[in-house]
């Protein structure tokens, strides 16, 4: 039977999913809430990690190991890489790099240590699901890869060399982590996002201004996938 986890790194990325939700079962556990319901028979976790790789890898782990996740499903926003990205629009991530990951010092290239690959894979599976979905709701999804790292970017320098570097199309601060955990766990995992800037100078103010409305966009294309699992 799927138990299923879904995360999000931030309150606004998680509130527009719970708000679906009755008879939520509220546990806590390091420092942070882990939010249990039942949805059409499924056991789902819901959770928001807080910021970053660190936060996201720890919330990931426990909705696996604690939790007893056998499915991971994030939902949450990004900065536009990929021009044909405007903001409210959806990408779902094929794979997901750590950008800021460096050893080149060492001759190896940008997002690789040893015993780790540059990219990893999301579930083709669970792709073809969501895919399935935005093609019976009329969505525009674009599928891609998505880079990771510790830096709210607004800058396009910073953006330039993820592009450059990795080709992604979009960006943000805890997929390529949740990717990580899931693919050592050997547990199918999702990353949904919805642009919520442009990860260049204007990104914060961008991001203030459409991270509600775009949070409700993933949350709302995520709830459809749900229905389908
Ligand atoms: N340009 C960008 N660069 C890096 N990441 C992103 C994201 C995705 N999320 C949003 C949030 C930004 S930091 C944060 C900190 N405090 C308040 C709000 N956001 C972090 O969880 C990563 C959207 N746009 C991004």
């Amino acid at each position: 039977m799927t138990k299923l986890a879904i995360m999000g790194a931030m309150e606004e990325e998680i509130e527009p999913l719970l708000s679906h939700f009755k008879d939520v079962n509220i546990v806590e556990f390091a420092n942070n809430k882990y939010y249990e319901v039942n949805y059409n028979g499924l056991d789902i976790v819901i959770a928001y990690s807080k910021i970053g790789k660190v936060f996201a890898s720890l919330t990931a782990t426990t909705m696996i190991e604690k939790f007893g996740c056998d499915t991971l499903l994030f939902s949450g926003v990004a900065g536009a890489i990929n021009p044909k990205l405007q903001i409210g629009d959806l990408i779902i991530a094929d794979k997901l790099c750590q950008h800021d990951l460096d050893i080149t010092a060492f001759g190896h290239p940008n997002g690789f240590v040893p015993g780790g690959s540059v990219f990893v894979e999301t579930s083709k599976e669970l792709r073809d699901v969501a895919t399935q979905v935005a093609n019976e709701n009329d969505l525009k999804v674009i599928v891609g890869t998505i880079a990771t790292g510790d830096q709210f970017v607004h800058s396009t320098e910073r953006k330039n060399f993820i592009e450059s570097t990795f080709k992604a199309d979009a960006l943000e601060m805890e997929g390529a982590s949740v990717a990580v955990v899931c693919d050592a766990l050997d547990i199918p995992f999702f990353v949904l996002r919805a642009i919520s800037d442009s990860a260049d100078m204007d990104a914060g103010f961008d991001f203030d201004e459409f991270l509600k409305s775009s949070a409700v966009n993933s949350a709302n294309y995520l709830i459809k996938i749900v229905e389908k699992l």
